[in-house]
């Protein structure tokens, strides 16, 4: 039986991912007991640049002009427009796309994925389409019917793609499908680590975009250093205390990892999560105005994950264990002056 790779996305991070893992193929296929195949088919959700097809410019200049600009992707890559095509004889599966989307992406895979395949989840965020939230690896495994990994980390995707020194965490439920994927992602730039914590990794990922968020309002504040460090420090301990509340078994070493606290701080100093709060802060216009204006198509997840968790956790009478994430809530959809920030009551205790 042979492997084939296909990538479910192809924004900043899905178009970084699929030059380390075009490479990695390209490696692995030219080794014969890897029965690997050459091609990556990579989906992209069509749209039209400069009057051409997304695809079409993928595919001829083998570069995503719009979403990963300067970066060269490797020949084995090949853009598809059609989902089921996409994924079609794919053993493994990226799924690497805005939470928002997931859901419908997962119907239209349904009943086209091949028996063997298992999957991993580089995306950061939660599923809120259900009556509380899920994980959107959990969303995904359930939808699809196959073993989720996930991969997290202090990732920024441009740094990545200018191949700069970074780790990562395979969060795992099976050892040999989190082994594989380790070992997939891992290069001399990209150091891939192994933890048996899906939930610990993912949450990571996901609850960090809220700290980015009220890092930004603190950048936009002209707030200091120090100023920044503390909302770190108690965005760092509500990501446990909502892990612990929500999920058990996650492990406490996981917010040590790349996920954990290594991400919190990349993501609120050279985020896009951050830079948007910061220009919230300094102009009059609402996060999806200046999504459009700033991030030329990409997307942001902190300000729809903080709604997704407060719904939670007002539904559940908790949000008072949570200020910093309910006040990055009530200051995003203009309900709280973002000078507020820093007024948060701190709750001791873990
Ligand atoms: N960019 C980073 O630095 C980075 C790093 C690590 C993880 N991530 C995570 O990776 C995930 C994907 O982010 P990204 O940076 O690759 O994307 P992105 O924000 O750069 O781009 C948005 C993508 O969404 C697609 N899209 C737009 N409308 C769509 C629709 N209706 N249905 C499906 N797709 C649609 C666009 O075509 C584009 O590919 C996110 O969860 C993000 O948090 C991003
Ligand atoms: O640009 P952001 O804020 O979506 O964050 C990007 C990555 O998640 C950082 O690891």
């Amino acid at each position: 039986m042979r492997e084939r790779l296909a990538i479910i996305g192809s924004g900043n991070w899905g178009s970084t991912i699929a030059m380390i893992a075009g490479e990695r193929v390209l490696e692995w296929s030219q080794v014969p007991e890897r029965h690997m195949e050459r091609e990556v088919r990579m989906w992209v959700f069509e749209e039209t640049v400069d009057g051409q097809k997304l695809t079409d410019l993928i595919n001829t200049r083998h570069e995503n002009v719009k979403y990963l600009p300067g970066i060269p992707l490797p020949h084995n890559v090949t853009a598809c427009p059609d989902l089921v095509e996409t994924v079609k004889d794919a053993t493994l599966l990226v799924f690497v796309l805005p939470h928002q989307f997931v859901k419908k992406v997962c119907e239209q895979l349904r009943g086209h994925i091949a028996p063997s395949a298992r999957a991993i989840s580089l995306i950061k965020g939660l599923d809120g389409s259900q009556s509380g939230i899920q994980l959107v690896s959990h969303s995904i495994r359930d939808a699809l019917q196959i073993d989720v990994s996930v991969l997290m980390g202090a990732n920024i995707a441009n740094e990545v793609a200018a191949r700069q020194f970074c780790e990562t965490t395979v969060g795992y439920a099976d050892e040999a499908n989190g082994a594989l994927w380790r070992e997939l992602f891992h290069t001399d730039y990209f150091h891939t680590h192994m933890v048996q914590d899906v939930a610990g990794v993912e949450l990571c990922g996901a609850l960090k975009n809220i700290i980015a968020v009220a890092a930004g309002f603190v950048d936009g504040l002209k707030g200091g250093d120090n100023t920044k460090a503390a909302i770190i420090r108690i965005g760092l301990i509500e990501m446990r205390r909502f892990a612990s509340m929500y999920y058990k078994g996650v492990n406490d070493q996981t917010f040590l990892e790349s996920c954990g606290v290594a991400d919190v701080i990349t993501t609120c100093f050279g985020g896009r999560n951050r830079r948007v709060a910061e220009a919230f802060v300094l102009s009059d216009k609402s996060f999806a105005e200046l999504e459009d204006e700033m991030l030329n198509g990409q997307k942001l997840q902190g300000v729809l994950t903080a709604a997704e968790v407060c719904k939670v956790l007002e539904r559940d009478n908790k949000l008072d264990q949570f200020p910093l994430f309910h006040r990055v809530h009530l200051i995003a959809e203009g309900n709280a002056d973002p000078k507020t920030i820093t007024q948060i009551k701190y709750v001791r205790g873990s």
